[in-house]
């Protein structure tokens, strides 16, 4: 990929510094519920500040359709990262305008200034040119961490960039640089492990990683369609009964490939999706036909954890079972240790698979836990990120 700018190319003293971040965080009652990328955000905000830039942060929280909606304030996020770095962070409630220049004319050097949500407005999902160059207006650089936000071509992550010299933040390029980095030059054996609910939200990952790792492990409500496409019968457990020669055409890739490709060999069954079914584990050949499999069973747990010791590489993305249920968590919770004990490099792919290592306590053990869900799935993919793209080449 071609060399994009970084902040450490500019001066930035006295400048006034666009500085686009996720903030999209969970909250509830006004609250922040988890802080993970808020905390990831402050080296490149505390480096802003060091060098004595003005600070303004731009986010997006939710999906307000360019609504104002009171829920989908920004203010919470301030003022927690305000408690993050001992500093006042002021948070506005507009992100263009009259009242913002204001605010912007009188900044001190290493002032934060927080705009409210860019997603209010509804040219940013639009990528609309005119509110891409009024946040351009504010400032005299723009700085782009939202690595979570970097596969959306919006107003405040790519458009921009057009107006401005634009550079990637501390936490983008630590996030490219690992994903990147595992990607094109992996340390073998490299292993990918994906989970989650559907096959066709993985398509495009699973057929891209064939071309790289050595081991492909497949978990989660995506096996059954493999499992039945292998010809077994998997009771009421999901399936995409369009996808069945699709995963039959990754199982003959990986053959061809040389990559070995790993499918649950047991099952944790439920007789209804509830966390009070009644529950049983049974070879993955032998599920009922009217229970459904929630989790990965034992002996794939045994199996999956013995490559995850044995590889120098894993990327995990996607849940091993129904994890938010105590019945069905085991596959996940021991993917997750097994991920924390391996001396491999371990790579978490945001989302749920982040959710996880939190919930199960081994978030600290793992090398790199990307701050992106989907942004991490569409790198992983192999396509460009436009908020990426968009910066100034070297
Ligand atoms: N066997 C299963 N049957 C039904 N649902 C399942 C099964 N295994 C996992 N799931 C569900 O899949 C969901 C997560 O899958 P999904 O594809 O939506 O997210 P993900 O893979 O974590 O993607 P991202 O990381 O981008 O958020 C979880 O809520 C989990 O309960
Ligand atoms: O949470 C995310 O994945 C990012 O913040 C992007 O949010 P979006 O899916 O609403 O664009």
């Amino acid at each position: 990929m071609q060399q994009k700018m970084t902040m450490k190319d500019l001066d930035l003293k006295g400048k006034r510094v666009f500085c686009r971040v996720d903030f999209n965080v969970p909250m509830s009652d006004g609250k922040v519920t988890d802080d993970t990328r808020i905390r990831a955000a402050v080296p490149t905000i505390e480096y802003l500040v060091n060098q004595g830039a003005k600070v303004i942060l731009a986010s997006h929280l939710g999906r307000p359709k360019g609504q104002v909606n009171e829920e989908m304030r920004l203010a919470a996020t301030g003022f927690r990262l305000g408690e993050l770095l001992h500093k006042e962070v002021k948070s506005l409630d507009e992100s263009i305008g009259e009242k913002v220049e204001q605010d912007i004319s009188t900044m001190q050097e290493g002032d934060i200034i927080l705009l409210e949500n860019v997603r209010f407005h509804e040219g940013e999902e639009k990528n609309d040119d005119k509110l891409a160059q009024a946040f351009a207006s504010l400032a005299d650089v723009f700085v782009n961490d939202a690595f979570g936000a970097a596969h959306r071509a919006h107003a405040s992550t790519a458009g921009i960039a057009s107006h401005l010299p634009a550079v990637s933040g501390l936490l983008l390029e630590k996030e490219l640089e690992v994903l990147g980095k595992a990607l094109s030059e992996p340390e073998r054996p490299f292993t990918a492990i994906i989970g989650g609910a559907k096959v066709k939200d993985k398509i495009g990952v699973i057929d891209h990683l064939l071309d790289k790792v050595d081991n492909l492990i497949i978990g989660g409500g995506l096996s059954y369609t493999f499992i039945k496409a292998q010809g077994y019968e998997i009771g009421n457990s999901l399936v995409e009964e369009d996808k069945l020669d699709l995963a039959n055409s990754f199982i003959e890739k990986a053959k061809q490939k040389g990559v070995k490709f790993y499918l649950p060999v047991d099952a944790t069954v439920a007789n209804e999706f509830s966390k009070d079914a009644e529950t049983k584990s049974v070879k993955i050949t032998e599920i009922p036909a009217d229970w459904m499999g929630l989790d990965i069973g034992p002996e794939t747990v045994a199996l999956y954890a013995d490559v995850i010791k044995n590889s120098k590489l894993i990327i995990w993305n996607g849940p091993m079972g129904v994890f938010e249920m105590p019945a069905f968590e085991n596959g996940t919770k021991s993917v997750a240790q097994a991920m924390a004990e391996t001396s491999g490099y371990t790579v978490i792919g945001g989302g749920d698979s982040a959710a996880a290592v939190e919930k199960f306590h081994v978030a600290e053990q793992m090398d790199h836990i990307s701050t992106g869900g989907g942004a991490s799935l569409e790198f992983m993919e192999g396509k460009d990120l436009p908020g990426v793209s968009a910066l100034t080449n070297k």
